[in-house]
């Protein structure tokens, strides 16, 4: 059972948005969505929920339509954000987990449970426009996952935390997966996803690039960066035939090669010359992969 985009289109008059997209979703397992600034993805997200309607395809969830008796089955986080500024803490998520289909004591018992592991308790009764926007994005995060959705859908759910908000926030999202809730998140830092995901999915203008689950996809790019640690001067390896990339780092170089037959070139090429402390031959990061697929770092 999963959740699947059959030949997703979205137009905007003559704009076209999303371009036939074909996903599959897995269940209980925590599934990146990456694409630069345009690239579709708040659409797709959209479409996924029912806020917007398909130009063309159709999306179905363990084999039946999303409509609107299943909103308690799921959980979004919006990335515009969206609680009311002059309600409290408490109110807001009560009225939140009440549209939910939840009775008020459950809601506050989830909600202290949720604040408490937030380190925000202190905020419960102050209105929302008091807190940061660190904090509200917390009370954001809670409001998306009260009612223990089975889907849970996270519009760049780290941007705008300090690194140990984002720490807390990644172990909520690990233990809720943990927990049977199959999660879709978008990101704009790879490294998130790299930690997270199992599955992923990168879209540029409108279209998936890559799209498979991590270790295939980076099997699939081939080990294409090599690092050099020698006591002699590695600067001609940059000369090679496939070297496409070269930076000096302490000791040594960093390479990027074009396959890597490369590699056994450069191997050969520094026997006798002195002694090489290290010579490794790695994986390519998923910016890497990203930077090849879709032209331009972005952060
Ligand atoms: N309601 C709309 N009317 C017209 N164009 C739209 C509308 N919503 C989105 N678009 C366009 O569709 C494209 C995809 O937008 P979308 O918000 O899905 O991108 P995204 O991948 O989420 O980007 P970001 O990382 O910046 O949030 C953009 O070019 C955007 O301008």
């Amino acid at each position: 059972m999963a959740l699947k985009l059959h030949n997703i289109t979205k137009r905007f008059g003559s704009f076209t948005a999303v371009d036939e997209l074909n996903l599959e979703i897995p269940e209980k397992q925590i599934f990146g969505f990456l694409g630069a600034n345009g690239a579709g993805k708040t659409t797709t997200f959209r479409m996924i929920l029912g806020l917007i309607d398909a130009s063309e395809g159709d999306i179905t969830w363990n084999d039946a339509a999303i409509n609107y008796d299943k909103s308690h089955l799921i959980g979004y986080l919006p990335e515009e954000r969206g609680l009311y500024p002059k309600l409290t803490v408490k109110d807001q998520l009560v009225y939140l987990g009440r549209l939910r289909g939840m009775n008020k004591q459950a809601i506050l018992q989830e909600l202290d449970k949720w604040l408490e592991r937030f380190n925000v308790t202190e905020y419960r009764t102050k209105k929302i426009e008091e807190l940061s926007k660190g904090n509200q994005q917390k009370i954001q995060f809670i409001s998306a996952v009260i009612h223990k959705p089975q889907l849970l859908i996270l519009d760049e759910p780290f941007s705008g935390l300090d690194p140990l908000n984002v720490e807390l926030l990644k172990k909520a999202v690990i233990d809720m997966k943990n927990e049977g809730t199959s999660i879709v998140f978008s990101s704009h830092r790879m490294e998130h996803v790299e930690e997270l995901c199992e599955h992923l999915c990168i879209m540029h203008k409108g279209s998936p690039v890559v799209h498979g689950s991590l270790k295939e996809v980076k099997r699939s790019f081939g080990k294409k960066n090599v690092v050099v640690h020698a006591d002699f001067d590695v600067t001609y390896l940059k000369e090679l035939p496939g070297v496409v990339k070269y930076k000096v780092v302490t000791g040594g170089c960093e390479l990027q090669i074009e396959n890597e037959q490369v590699a056994a070139t450069i191997f050969d090429s520094l026997s006798g010359k002195g002694f090489v402390r290290t010579f490794d031959l790695e994986e390519p990061t998923l910016n890497d992969i990203f930077i090849e697929k879709v032209g331009a770092s972005y952060e």
